[in-house]
């Protein structure tokens, strides 16, 4: 009996651990997933909600190029639990064809389904953007649906453009909209196989050349205001920050997420005790370890 697996993929908050949640809070079968976060704190590990043993952890790199020696290890790794079905969650950047390819090799394993998302609001932009446009573009290589998520925020003429840009990249590939990841589960077992008829695989890239990440970790908490407004003013070429903040006078610590200009701050009273955080930007752009110095209110 060979496994099942599905690839989720999509570019760096378009709502991957959000679909993986959905699929898991409504899935009969033993779920084990692969959570691969680029940044070196697997935020991941603890957004996705199942057991602890049934979820496997590739952090500190992209699980396509860099960490490609680790994806069949944690695949024999999560063989061990004897899963019906095994999740890949690839890192923001990403490309999810590349992480199947891998899957397809195993014997144990046989590929269900590709799934990319999108973000509706940011798509646009992010193809046109001259340092990650060919990443977002390559994510669609090989999936066999493509949801479009964060509909909720983008305006109509975004949206219209959006699924102008995904009728090219992804010629008759499906495209459901979404609002938080919420589709019919059923899209998820008719695969396509869209590999089988992609293209040739064009060379690899570098994510970790491409990308840079840098954590900020530690016992200090912040003035909520004060954190707020940093969030706030946090430049574009931020493309991603996430983890948990202590927030002086909040009895737990707080979920942060930070996606393209959008924020949330969420009481987390499962999270550990202390600030964890991880920023994302394209490479050379900005010096994120003094960006998160700066949000934490302390000089570099
Ligand atoms: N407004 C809005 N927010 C959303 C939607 N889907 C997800 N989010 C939020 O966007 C943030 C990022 O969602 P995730 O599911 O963590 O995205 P991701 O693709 O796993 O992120 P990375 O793994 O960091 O690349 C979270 O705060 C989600 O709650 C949506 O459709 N609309």
């Amino acid at each position: 009996m060979t496994v099942p697996v599905t690839v989720v993929g999509g570019f760096l908050g378009a709502g991957k651990t959000t679909l993986i949640n959905r699929i898991l809070a409504a899935a009969p079968a033993r779920t084990a997933v692969l959570v691969n976060d680029f940044g070196e704190i697997n935020v991941d590990f603890d957004l996705v909600e199942t057991d602890d043993d049934l979820i496997f952890e590739l952090s500190g790199g992209c699980i396509c190029c860099s960490m490609a020696e680790g994806v069949g290890p944690a695949i024999k790794r999560a063989l061990t639990t004897r899963p019906e079905v095994i999740l890949i969650e690839a890192s923001g950047v990403g490309e999810p064809r590349r992480v199947a390819e891998f899957a397809l090799l195993d014997p144990a394993l046989r590929l269900d389904m590709i799934v990319t998302l999108a973000n509706a609001v940011e798509l646009s932009e992010q193809v046109n953007d001259p340092l990650i446009g060919d990443t977002v573009v390559r994510q669609f290589d090989g999936a066999d649906l493509i949801v479009l998520n964060h509909t909720d925020t983008a305006p109509p003429e975004t949206l219209a453009e959006a699924h102008a840009i995904l009728r090219r990249l992804a010629v008759g590939r499906r495209v459901v909209e979404t609002v938080a990841a919420e589709l019919p589960l059923d899209m998820l077992t008719a695969s396509t196989h869209a590999i089988f008829s992609a293209g040739p695989l064009v060379d690899a890239s570098d994510h970790d050349g491409m990308y840079s990440s840098a954590t900020f970790v530690g016992p200090d908490a912040v003035e909520r205001a004060g954190f707020e407004a940093a969030l706030t003013a946090l430049p574009r070429s931020v493309l991603r920050l996430k983890g948990w903040v202590q927030i002086t006078d909040e009895p737990v610590p707080m979920l942060v997420q930070y996606v393209a200009g959008r924020w949330a701050l969420t009481p987390a009273p499962d999270a550990p005790a202390e600030t964890r955080l991880v920023a994302i930007a394209a490479s050379g752009e900005m010096d994120l370890a003094e960006t998160l110095q700066n949000i934490m209110g302390s000089k570099p």
